[in-house]
C-alpha cells in the first residue's frame, strides 16, 4: 500500500464532548486534535463523515460507511467488529455525588448507595462483573446521570472525568462535585472496521509517531475547551432581542424628540416673529400717539410733554429757549378757495418747509388747525426771529402752481425763569395775535 494515499473515513460520537462532537457538521474535540497531529506526522489522510447519533456511528462502521472511529474504549464487545489501535489517550473515570454527600473515595466504598452509570459503556460492563452487589441505574447517557445526581434521585455517577467535567460546566450543575476516583480509567483507542484492519499497522505507527509535546498540545487545547464556556444561544437569542428592542425605542424617543423639538422651534420661530410684530406695532402705537396723523409733526400732547421737560432744564442750567407760535394767514380763504383737500396739502406741505428750517434740536409741532409751534432750545430771541424770518422767506420761495402763496403771522416769547408752560404759551401765542394785528405775513417778538 502506498503511505502517501492512504485515505481513511472516520465516524465519531456526535456527543462527548470534549473527547469528540460534533458543532455545524465539524468534527471537533480531542480526537480531531490527535487526528491533525497524526496526519502531521504522517501520510494518512482522514476523511470525516457526519452522523447524528452515536448509534448511528456504530451503524455506519458496521456498515462500511466509514473506517475508523478515532477515540474509543476497547471491550470484548465491541471487539467483535473492531480492531483497535494502541491506548493514546489515558483519562480517569470520576465519581460525582450531591454536595451534601461525603467523600467515598473510591468504588469499593459503595455498598447500600445507588450509582448511575450509562447504558452500554464499558464502565457499566465493568461495574456488573466488578461489583455484582451494586445498586446501578442505567441511563441513556452522561448528562441523564448528572442531572439525576442534581435531583438527587440517585446517589452517584460514575463517568469520564473529563466529559461529565463539560457537562457539569455547561448546564451549571454546581450542586455536583467530585467525592472519589473510579479505579477503571478509560484508556482511549482508536477503533478500525475489522474490513479495514490492513490499516491497523499504519495508524500504530503513527501513534508512535506522537512526541510528548504533541500531548501536551492536546492537553492545552482541553483547558482552553473548558475554559470557553458553551455558547447558550437562547441567552443569546433573548438579549439579542432585548438589545434590539431597546435600541428600536431609544431611536422612537430620540426621532419623536427631534420631531418635537423641530416643532417646538418652529413654534418659537412663530412666537419669536409674533413679538418682533407687536414690539414693532407698539413702537408704531408709541409713535402714533405722539405725532399728528395730517402733517406727521409731534402733536399737542407731545409738545407739551416738551415744554415741561424745558421748563425743567431752564430751572436747573438757566437755559435759553424761545417758543414760536405759527398761524396760516386766512387759510379760511385757502381752504375756501382750492378745497378742504388741497387745504390739507397745503398744511402738510407747510410742515414740511418748517421742518426744514428748523434746526436739528429744534422741534417743530402742529398745535392743531392751522396753527403751529416751533420750540427752540438754546436760542436768543434774536436767533428766534432770524429763523423766523427765514421760514417766511422759505414760504414765499415755495411758490408754486401748486402751492399758492402762503403767509404767516409769528409771535415768539423767550422762556423766563419763572414761567409756567401755560404763561410761557399764552406769551408766544399773545405775540401771534400781535403779528396778526400788524397786518399778518410778520413776526411779533414779546418784549420781557
Ligand atoms: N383743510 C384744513 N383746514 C383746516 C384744518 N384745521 C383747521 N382748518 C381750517 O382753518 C381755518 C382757520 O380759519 P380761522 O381760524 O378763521 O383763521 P384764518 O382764516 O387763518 O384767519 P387768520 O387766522 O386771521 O389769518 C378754518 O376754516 C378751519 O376749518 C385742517 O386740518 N385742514
Amino acid at each position: 500500500q502506498d503511505m502517501a494515499t492512504t485515505k481513511i473515513s472516520y465516524c465519531v460520537d456526535p456527543d462527548w464532548a470534549p473527547y469528540e462532537s460534533i458543532e455545524n457538521n465539524q468534527h471537533i474535540g480531542i480526537s480531531k486534535q490527535y487526528l491533525t497531529l497524526i496526519e502531521q506526522r504522517s501520510s494518512l489522510r482522514f476523511t470525516f463523515v457526519p452522523t447524528q447519533t452515536w448509534a448511528q456511528t456504530l451503524s455506519f462502521i458496521r456498515n462500511g460507511k466509514c473506517q475508523v472511529i478515532p477515540l474509543l474504549n476497547s471491550s470484548i464487545e465491541r471487539k467483535q467488529f473492531l480492531s483497535f489501535s494502541d491506548a493514546y489517550f489515558h483519562a480517569p473515570n470520576a465519581l460525582y455525588g450531591h454536595y451534601d454527600q461525603v467523600m467515598v473515595g473510591n468504588l469499593s466504598s459503595i455498598t447500600k448507595q445507588s450509582v448511575a452509570v450509562v447504558d452500554g459503556y464499558r464502565m457499566h460492563q465493568y461495574l456488573t462483573r466488578k461489583f455484582p452487589e451494586m445498586k446501578l441505574i442505567t441511563v441513556e447517557n452522561e448528562k441523564a446521570g448528572l442531572i439525576k445526581v442534581a435531583n438527587q434521585q440517585v446517589d452517584y455517577f460514575v463517568g469520564s472525568f473529563y466529559s461529565a467535567n463539560k457537562i457539569i460546566q455547561q448546564h451549571a450543575l454546581a450542586q455536583l462535585r467530585i467525592v472519589g476516583i473510579a479505579e477503571l480509567e478509560d484508556k482511549l483507542r482508536m477503533g478500525v472496521a475489522k474490513e479495514s484492519s490492513e490499516l491497523l499497522p499504519y495508524i500504530n505507527q503513527a501513534i508512535a509517531q506522537l512526541t510528548s509535546e504533541d500531548h501536551n498540545k492536546v492537553f492545552s487545547y482541553l483547558k482552553m475547551a473548558n475554559l470557553v464556556k458553551q455558547t447558550n444561544y437562547a441567552v443569546v437569542f433573548k438579549t439579542a432581542i432585548f438589545f434590539t428592542l431597546l435600541i428600536l425605542i431609544l431611536s422612537a424617543a430620540y426621532i419623536r424628540s427631534v420631531k418635537y423639538s423641530k416643532v417646538l422651534a418652529a413654534k418659537n420661530q412663530i412666537l419669536k416673529n409674533l413679538y418682533q410684530q407687536l414690539d414693532q406695532k407698539n413702537q408704531e402705537l408709541a409713535e402714533i400717539s405722539i405725532r399728528d396723523p395730517l402733517t406727521q409733526l409731534y402733536n399737542r400732547s407731545h409738545l407739551a410733554e416738551i415744554i415741561e421737560q424745558q421748563i425743567r432744564l431752564k430751572h436747573r442750567y438757566s437755559t435759553t429757549a424761545c417758543l414760536l407760535m405759527i398761524d396760516i394767514d386766512d387759510f379760511k380763504q385757502i381752504n375756501d378757495n382750492f378745497g378742504h383737500k388741497t387745504g390739507d396739502d397745503i398744511l402738510k406741505q407747510f410742515a414740511k418747509i418748517l421742518s426744514h428750517c428748523a434746526r436739528d434740536s429744534d422741534i417743530v409741532a402742529r398745535w392743531g388747525g392751522e396753527e403751529f409751534v416751533l420750540l427752540c432750545p438754546e436760542t436768543e430771541p434774536d436767533e428766534a426771529m432770524v429763523i423766523a424770518k427765514r421760514f417766511q422767506q422759505a414760504l414765499v420761495e415755495a411758490h408754486k402752481d401748486d402751492f399758492p402763496v402762503v403767509t404767516c403771522s409769528i409771535g415768539i416769547a423767550e422762556l423766563d425763569s419763572k414761567t409756567t408752560a401755560e404763561q410761557w404759551f399764552v406769551s408766544a401765542d399773545n405775540a401771534m395775535y400781535y403779528a396778526k394785528d400788524k397786518g399778518k405775513n410778520t413776526v411779533h417778538c414779546l418784549e420781557r
